[in-house]
C-alpha cells in the first residue's frame, strides 16, 4: 500500500502562489511526495496571484522551477505530465472578497468531483504585511470554518518584533483554533536537526554527560556564502538577528539544549523548547553589547568569485546600518547549564556555508599518561552537521600507534549522506507531509514564537538605539568582525569551524 493512501484528500491552496517560495520550495517538495507516493490519490494545488496566468502557463513555469530547484533534478516527463493536472491557477487579488468566494467554488468542485470533503490547507507564502487581510478574509468568507479539516500555514518571518508577533497570534487565534494555525521554521524539517532528539534521546550515552559537569560550552554557527541576492528590500528591515538567530539558530539551541521530553507529542516538545527560551538569561544596559557582536560586509571574495559589499546591493539603502552578521554568548540559567556559555553566530557572505552544533566537552579530570602535557589532552567534541553535509563527529582520544603510550585525538563519524545518497528529503517535504497528517510537533506554537522574540528584544533595542560605529565592518569571504573573536577568545576559547567533511 502507498503511504499516501493513508492521507485524506487534500487541497493546498498557495497564496503567493506566483511567488518565489512557492517555485522554489513548495511545489518542488509536493512533486517529490507525489514521486515518493506520499500524497493521497485525491490531491490538488491551488495557486493564487495577481500574475495574469492560465492553468497551462502556471504549469510551465513551476515546471521550469521544478527543473531547477528539485532535489531529484529535471522531471521526468511522464511524471510530470500525471503531476501536472493536479495544480490549478486563480487569478486572484487578496484584498477582493470575490477572489475568496472563487477559491470556495473551486475547492467545492474538486470535493464534488472526488464525492468527498477534502482537508483544505491554506498556505501564506506571502510577505507578513498581507497575513492580517487573508485571515480576515478567509474567516468572514468562511474558509476555514471547519476546525478539523482545515489549516493555515504562516512562513517566517512570524512578527517583526514581539510586540507584532504578539498582536498576529491574537489575531489569528481569533479566527483559527491554535491546532489550525503551523508556525514553519524549515530548519525544523531538516533530517539532522530531527536527528538530534533521536541522538540525545534514544541513546543512553550521551545524556548522562549532557549538562555543565561535562561540557565546557556550546557553538552554533548557521553561516552562508550568499549575499543578500534578491532579498534586499526585506533583508534590509530584518537583518541577520530577525532573519536567523531568532528562529533557525534559536531553534537549534532549543535542541540541544531541551530537557527529555516524556512523549514524542507536539505539545511535550514544545513545551521543553518553552522551557529553554524561558530560562535564557536576559542582558540589560552595557551586557547587551559585552555579550554580543554585529557586522555588515564589504566587498570581497568568495571563493575566487568577486562579491559586491551589502550596500551595493540591489534595493538595500546605500547607508544602511543593518547586520549581515550577528553573534551573541547566551546562558541557560537552570539546573542542566548553569554557566555554560552558548556561542551562537550567523552571517552572509562568509567563507562556507554550514549549520553546525559544536559540543565541546571538558578535559578529563586527571591524567595519567606519561610524556603527555595538557597540549596532548585533546577533550572531547560532538559536532553536529546539520548541512549542507548532515551527520555527527565525535572527537575522542587514541593511542598513537608505536612501541611508546602517545596520544592521538581520533574520531567516529555519521554521515548521512554516506547512508542514503541523494534520498534524503528536504526540510519542506518533511513539512508539508505533516502539515497533510496534522502533526505539529515540528511547528512552532504561539507562546514559543513569542518567547523567543523576548530573548532577542533586548539585543533588537540596544542595536537600534546605538548604530554600530564603523559600518561596513568585515570583508565578504571572511568569518566576520574582530569583535567577534573576542567575544570567544576572552573566555578562553575559540571559533571551532569545522563541518562535517573536511
Ligand atoms: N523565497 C524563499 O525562499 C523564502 C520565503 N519565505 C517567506 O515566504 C513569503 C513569500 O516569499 P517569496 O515567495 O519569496 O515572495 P515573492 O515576492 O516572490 O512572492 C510574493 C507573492 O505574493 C503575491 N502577492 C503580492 N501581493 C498580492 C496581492 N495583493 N494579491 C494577491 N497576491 C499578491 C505575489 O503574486 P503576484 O505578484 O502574482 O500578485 C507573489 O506570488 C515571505 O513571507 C518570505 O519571507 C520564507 C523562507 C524562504
Ligand atoms: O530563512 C532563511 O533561511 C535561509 C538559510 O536557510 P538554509 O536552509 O539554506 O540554511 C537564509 O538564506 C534566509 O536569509 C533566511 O530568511
Amino acid at each position: 500500500m502507498r503511504s499516501g493512501d493513508n492521507l485524506r484528500p487534500t487541497i493546498i491552496t498557495i497564496f503567493g502562489g506566483s511567488g518565489d517560495l512557492a517555485n522554489r520550495k513548495l511545489v518542488p517538495a509536493l512533486y517529490n511526495l507525489y514521486l515518493d507516493d506520499q500524497l493521497p490519490e485525491k490531491f490538488a494545488i491551488i495557486g493564487l496571484g495577481r500574475t495574469e496566468y492560465t492553468d497551462e502557463k502556471f504549469r510551465n513555469y513551476l515546471r521550469k522551477g521544478l527543473d531547477e530547484f528539485s532535489r531529484r533534478g529535471k522531471a521526468k516527463k511522464e511524471d510530470w505530465n500525471a503531476f501536472k493536472d493536479k495544480i490549478h491557477y486563480l487569478i486572484s487579488d487578496v484584498f477582493d472578497d470575490k477572489s475568496y468566494q472563487e477559491i470556495g467554488q473551486k475547492i467545492k468542485s474538486l470535493e464534488e468531483e472526488w464525492e468527498e470533503t477534502a482537508i483544505s490547507v491554506f498556505y501564506f507564502a506571502i510577505s507578513p504585511s498581507l497575513i492580517e487581510p487573508v485571515a480576515k478574509k478567509l474567516g468572514s468568507n468562511n474558509l476555514c470554518d471547519d476546525k478539523s479539516c482545515s489549516r493555515i500555514v504562516v512562513e517566517k518571518p512570524f512578527g517583526n518584533d514581539l510586540e507584532s508577533a504578539q498582536y498576529l497570534n491574537q489575531l489569528l487565534t481569533e479566527i483559527f483554533s491554535e491546532e489550525q494555525i503551523y508556525r514553519i521554521d524549515h530548519y525544523l524539517g531538516k533530517e539532522a536537526v530531527q536527528n538530534m532528539l533521536v541522538f540525545r534521546f534514544a541513546n543512553i550515552l550521551f545524556e548522562p554527560v549532557w549538562n555543565r559537569n561535562f561540557i565546557e560550552h556550546v557553538q552554533i554557527t548557521a553561516s552562508e556564502t550568499v549575499g543578500v541576492e534578491d532579498r534586499g528590500g526585506f533583508y534590509d528591515k530584518a537583518g541577520a538577528l530577525k532573519d536567523m538567530i531568532q528562529n533557525h539558530v534559536l531553534q537549534l539551541l532549543c535542541f540541544t539544549a531541551m530537557e527529555a521530553p516524556v512523549h514524542f507529542n507536539a505539545d511535550e516538545i514544545r513545551n521543553r523548547k518553552v522551557d529553554v527560551l524561558r530560562a535564557i538569561r536576559q542582558y540589560e544596559g552595557k551586557e547587551v553589547f559585552k555579550n554580543s557582536a554585529r557586522g555588515q560586509y564589504a566587498k570581497g571574495w568568495i571563493k575566487g568569485e568577486k562579491a559586491k559589499g551589502y550596500r551595493e546591493e540591489v534595493k538595500v539603502d546605500p547607508k544602511s546600518y543593518t547586520e549581515t552578521f550577528a553573534a551573541i554568548r547566551f546562558f541557560i540559567d537552570n539546573w542542566r547549564w548553569q554557566n555554560v556559555p552558548f556561542y551562537v553566530r550567523s552571517g552572509k557572505r562568509m567563507p562556507e556555508k554550514m549549520s553546525v552544533i559544536t559540543i565541546q566537552f571538558r578535559s578529563v579530570p586527571h591524567q595519567m599518561f606519561p610524556n603527555t602535557t595538557s597540549e596532548h589532552m585533546i577533550p572531547n567534541r560532538i559536532i553536529i552537521s546539520i548541512s549542507p553535509s548532515t551527520g555527527i563527529r565525535i572527537r575522542f582520544q587514541a593511542k598513537k600507534m608505536g612501541l611508546d603510550m602517545r596520544l592521538k585525538p581520533a574520531e567516529f563519524k555519521f554521515s548521512y549522506s554516506g547512508m542514503y545518497e541523494n534520498d534524503q528529503p528536504e526540510a519542506y517535504e518533511n513539512l508539508l507531509h505533516d502539515i497533510m497528517t496534522g502533526d505539529a510537533t515540528l511547528f512552532m506554537r504561539s507562546d514559543e514564537v513569542e518567547e523567543a522574540w523576548r530573548v532577542v528584544m533586548p539585543f533588537v533595542r540596544a542595536w537600534s538605539d546605538h548604530p554600530p560605529g564603523t559600518f561596513p565592518n568585515y570583508t565578504a569571504g571572511t568569518w566576520g568582525p574582530e569583535e567577534v573573536e573576542a567575544l570567544i577568545a576572552e573566555d578562553g576559547f575559540h571559533w571551532i569551524t569545522a563541518p562535517l567533511e573536511d
